[in-house]
């Protein structure tokens, strides 16, 4: 793991903007593609600023997400709506280049229906984990990440690399998630935070190790990067 703590938030973006950076480079070199999760939260107004700054083909790009509140687009709590409306009005982004949830189907189904779409991107059968090259992540004042909240039955989920919450603490209470064992496939993953609200959060998952979602985010072939700034990584 590495622990990258700067002054400030704009400091903050500018980190994410060159790690990310980075990772679409190599992904590009690579296959010509960089598939990237991406979460809700404050960790999107960080990259809403750090995005438009990266030299980069932006074509060759694939959004999903780490987690999706079940709601339409349209409705103020939808991840892909913001992204839509805040980052791709700021770049040469295509909507195509986004997958969103199908929340016409019912919410197992439409869990069901994105882990489908997760596997025809990265063009494997249902015996492999698809590997993203990064995944975004924020983290809530209780730890969790993505949608896997505090003694939670997902923690334990080993088969679905896409599963439904109805009971998500954090309101609203359906959604759709990455579950550990996509989360831990990908490449690199990154945890940017920002402020006070955050340090204690930060030192009990990243310090003392408790045993709370966000500490059970470990690429297993990949790395962990944690952005902070001073305020959020003070006790690191
Ligand atoms: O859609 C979501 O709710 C997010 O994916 C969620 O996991 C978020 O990243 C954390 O709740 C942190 O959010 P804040 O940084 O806003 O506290």
């Amino acid at each position: 793991m590495s622990k990258i703590v700067v002054n400030n938030e704009s400091e903050v973006t500018e980190r994410l903007t060159s790690e990310i950076s980075k990772c679409a480079k190599r992904a590009i070199d690579e296959r010509d593609a960089f598939r990237i999760g991406l979460s809700g939260g404050s960790v999107l107004n960080f990259l809403c600023k750090a995005i438009p700054k990266i030299q980069t083909d932006l074509s060759k790009w694939k959004f999903f997400f780490c987690d999706e509140r079940y709601v339409d687009e349209t409705h103020p709590e939808s991840t892909y709506g913001v992204y839509k409306t805040k980052l791709v009005p700021e770049t040469n982004l295509k909507l195509q280049q986004f997958v969103p949830i199908n929340i016409s189907l019912p919410l197992n189904e439409c869990a069901a229906d994105y882990e489908r779409k997760v596997r025809d991107e990265f063009g494997i059968s249902n015996s492999e984990i698809p590997e993203f090259d990064l995944l975004l992540l924020g983290m809530g004042p209780d730890g969790h990440t993505c949608s896997l909240f505090p003694n939670h039955a997902l923690l334990q989920e080993k088969s679905l690399l896409i599963a439904p919450i109805a009971d998500s603490p954090k309101p609203p209470p359906k959604r759709v998630t990455m579950t550990l064992p996509l989360i831990n496939n990908a490449k690199c993953c990154i945890f940017a935070m920002c402020g006070a609200s955050k340090a204690e959060m930060v030192k009990r998952v990243f310090v003392d190790k408790e045993d709370l979602p966000a500490g059970k985010i470990s690429p297993k072939n990949g790395e962990l990067i944690l952005i902070l700034d001073s305020e959020a990584g003070k006790y690191l």
